[in-house]
């Protein structure tokens, strides 16, 4: 189980290894603002021309979903109620994509169940290895199905931003396929849709702390 020194920790090693804070928290699974506050909390100094030092504890989470995903049977039976959320849907949909890397077991077992092909997308993050991650794009694998004049479901475990789901949505479309819903395991946004597709998760995440 994560706790938030194991956070600091990992937050720390990948700032010294020269991760942004953007990077760090894509890591993670952490808002931006999380990030900043975890790496701060491991002594490491802020970035030049960052926000002041965020002193207070922030309002995101870390979810830690390993119990389902270090299990295959807890994993299939997790996306079994995944599919279930959108099975009942009326659209003919002919295609499942798993957003790499964690998206695409869940998408797996999901297409299995709802009897769709599989694709996997892996996202522009994952090709950044230096500069500025706007010059990569993300990619469809060649070993899945082709998406071009299929209705889709797309799959990730979690929501942060919504910044990987819209990417992933735009890729869709500009490969001739058709998003018609996203499924995730935790939605942090809580949100309704993204670019017009109906979001569904399992988990919302509320907080319920004051406004400041
Ligand atoms: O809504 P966003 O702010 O875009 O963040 C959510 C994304 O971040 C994580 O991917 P990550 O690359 O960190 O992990 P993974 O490759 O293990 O799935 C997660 O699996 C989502 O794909």
């Amino acid at each position: 189980m994560k706790n938030v020194d194991n956070l600091i920790e990992s937050a720390t090693e990948l700032a010294g290894r020269g991760l942004s804070r953007g990077e760090i928290a894509d890591e993670l699974n952490v808002s931006r603002e999380t990030a900043s506050w975890l790496v701060e909390r491991g002594g490491v100094e802020s970035e030049p021309d960052q926000e002041p030092r965020a002193t207070a504890s922030p309002q995101d989470i870390h979810v830690d979903w390993s119990a389902i995903g270090r299990d295959s049977r807890r994993l299939t039976h997790v996306s079994h109620a995944m599919a279930d959320l959108i099975s009942k849907d009326d659209t003919d949909v002919g295609l499942t994509v798993g957003i790499e890397k964690a998206g695409v077991p869940l998408a797996t077992v999901i297409a299995n169940e709802l009897d769709t092909d599989i694709a996997a997308y892996g996202p522009a993050k994952h090709q950044w290895e230096e500069g500025d991650i706007e010059d990569f794009d993300g990619g469809f694998s060649q070993n899945f199905s082709a998406v071009s004049d299929q209705n889709c479901y797309i799959i990730d475990d979690i929501i942060t931003s919504g910044t990987t789901m819209k990417e992933t949505i735009t890729a869709v479309r500009e490969h001739g396929g058709t998003p018609v819903g996203c499924v995730v395991l935790v939605d942090k946004q809580g949100l309704d849709e993204i670019d017009g597709v109906p979001v569904s998760s399992l988990m919302n995440v509320v907080s319920v702390a004051p406004e400041e």
